[in-house]
């Protein structure tokens, strides 16, 4: 293993880059009890892209955070070009050429998307510039980001996918000489075009820092990775040390074995019937069967209508026509109550929109679905349940009274995951069950999944994780448009075959 940060020899012929471009150095910082950061060093060169790995709570989002000016280290040093830097705030960071695109969305919903995207850079005198002016001079960032949409339409009706181009044409608009992107690709329909955006900024010379979980994206587009476990760097790894086994053992520092959890099972009754339903999203009624045992698989492109599928199902969407069937039983006027009564437990995509409430403790949280019956009854159980299900799914927190807005995003949807698997539900809705999550995490997720299987529920797992559908599901329907284009069995499911009927390409019907 190569020094923590060892880069590789890049544009020597300069002499102005025996200097990086980013030096950190020592950075450390605490959040009340919690030391985020303990001991982070971190370089990037001139036309580098550096992946910043580590499990979930490792530091990841805080040294970006601090990098990027929107907040300060407690200690340590942060250098440019040679000198070191002290940010007021993400203005400054932005004016010596750093930009972030976080987790968090920043776009202001009511603006024109061309007004977000030069937002940073407009003036007082500017923002009263005619608004096809403006359109115009958004336009090639727009190109360059791969988003085709009118300019003058307000962000806020934009689908997330585009959103977050819109994040990513802003961000270009800064022009960068660093860009920092944080999980970005979970949000994106289409990672490959950022990678070629990411490829020609590096070619220009800008330097790039990439947080991402997904192992596949840091070999496609990272030219060396600087790992963090607890909040210190911990190792470096050149181009070709970046294989999954190197990876995943420097950042979890364990090895995890057979990734996959779902061993063959003798599928029992019928547990789950949807029949012809008809979410409000698209005309095209949905039918299948899922069995005692068996997980489904539901594969599509951003848009498809995997996410209608499962909230209609978990009685957060009023269907226009169907039956949703568990264990025989139709479940009427499915509410999310009347749903979860029936033993139907949803993991939703939007852990803070939709499952989670930020300012509420983790104990809250966690007792949500049970908080009638605990008013009533023993309210110490909660403390006990919470502090079981923290362990057991590793959530990295300093106690289960603290606000669950305070969680790194993998730790939030870890608790997602605690909470809904916690109820031994009959049928299990999965909906990017392991989006932000590490792989470390990852591997417990699915042997928990798989475990639950096993054990008698029937789940439905939505992902636009390719391996993750082809690893656990047993069989695939891909939905297109709103409409079920094809079903794959174990035997027939490929990356290629599940592409082709998500693009249309296939002519099945038979989804079911
Ligand atoms: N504002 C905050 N208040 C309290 N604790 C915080 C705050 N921000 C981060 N933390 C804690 O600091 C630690 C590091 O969080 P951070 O978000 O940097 O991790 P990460 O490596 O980006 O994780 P993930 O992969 O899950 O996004 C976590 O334990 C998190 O709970």
């Amino acid at each position: 293993m190569a020094d923590a940060n060892t880069a590789p020899p890049l544009n020597t012929a300069s002499p102005l880059n025996t200097v990086p471009l980013l030096k950190v150095s020592g950075v450390g910082k605490r959040f009340g009890s919690v030391a985020a950061l303990r001991r982070a060093d971190l370089v990037v060169n001139r036309g580098e892209v550096v992946c910043l790995a580590g499990e979930n709570g490792s530091g990841k989002s805080t040294l970006a955070r601090i990098v990027a000016g929107a907040m300060a280290p407690d200690e340590g040093v942060v250098e440019l070009d040679g000198r070191q830097v002290t940010f007021g705030g993400p203005k400054d960071a932005l004016d010596a050429g750093l930009c972030l695109v976080s987790q968090e969305p920043t776009l202001v919903p009511g603006l024109s998307v061309a007004e977000n995207v030069l937002l940073p850079r407009l003036n007082r005198a500017a923002r009263t510039v005619r608004r096809t002016a403006l359109a115009a001079r958004a336009a090639p960032y727009l190109e360059r980001a791969g988003l085709d949409v009118d300019p003058l339409r307000p962000a806020g009706t934009l689908p997330p996918g585009e959103r977050e181009l819109v994040e990513v044409a802003k961000a270009l608009a800064a022009e960068p000489r660093l860009l920092i992107l944080d999980e970005v690709t979970t949000r994106l329909p289409d990672p490959e075009r950022l990678f070629a955006v990411v490829d020609g900024l590096a070619a220009e010379g800008c330097g790039v820092i990439m947080i991402t979980h997904r192992l596949r994206e840091i070999r496609r587009a990272c030219d060396r990775a600087t790992v963090l476990r607890d909040g210190s760097t911990v190792a470096g790894l050149g181009r070709d040390e970046l294989t999954d086994e190197r990876l995943s053992s420097a950042m979890v520092g364990r090895d995890l074995g057979e990734y996959f959890h779902k061993r063959p099972v003798t599928p029992g009754a019928v547990r789950l019937s949807v029949e012809g339903l008809v979410t409000d999203r698209s005309p095209h009624p949905i039918s299948f069967d899922v069995r005692a045992g068996e997980i489904i698989g539901v594969a599509g492109l951003v848009g498809a209508g995997r996410s209608e599928l499962l909230e209609t199902i978990a009685g957060a969407r009023r269907p226009r026509g169907g039956t949703v069937v568990v264990d025989g039983s139709p479940v009427e006027r499915a509410t999310p109550r009347t749903a979860r009564r029936a033993g139907v437990a949803l993991v939703p995509e939007d852990r803070f929109e939709q499952a989670l409430a930020a300012d509420h403790t983790i104990r809250d949280n966690l007792a949500v679905p049970w908080l009638r019956a605990l008013r009533r009854t023993d309210r110490a159980r909660d403390r006990e349940r919470a502090n079981r299900a923290v362990a057991e799914y590793r959530v990295r927190c300093p106690g289960v009274d603290v606000p669950v807005g305070t969680l790194s995003g993998g730790n939030a949807q870890k608790l997602v995951l605690a909470r809904a698997l916690g109820h031994a539900p009959k049928v299990l809705l999965l909906d990017e069950p392991t989006r932000g999550v590490d792989i470390g995490a990852r591997a417990d997720i699915y042997e928990l999944v798989g475990g639950l299987a096993e054990a008698g529920a029937a789940v439905v797992l939505a992902s636009s994780d390719l391996l993750e559908l082809l690893g656990l599901a047993d069989r695939i329907i891909v939905l297109a448009e709103g409409r079920p284009a094809g079903a794959l069995g174990r035997d027939e499911a490929s990356e290629e075959a599940i592409a082709l009927l998500a693009l249309g390409g296939g002519d099945r019907d038979d989804a079911a």
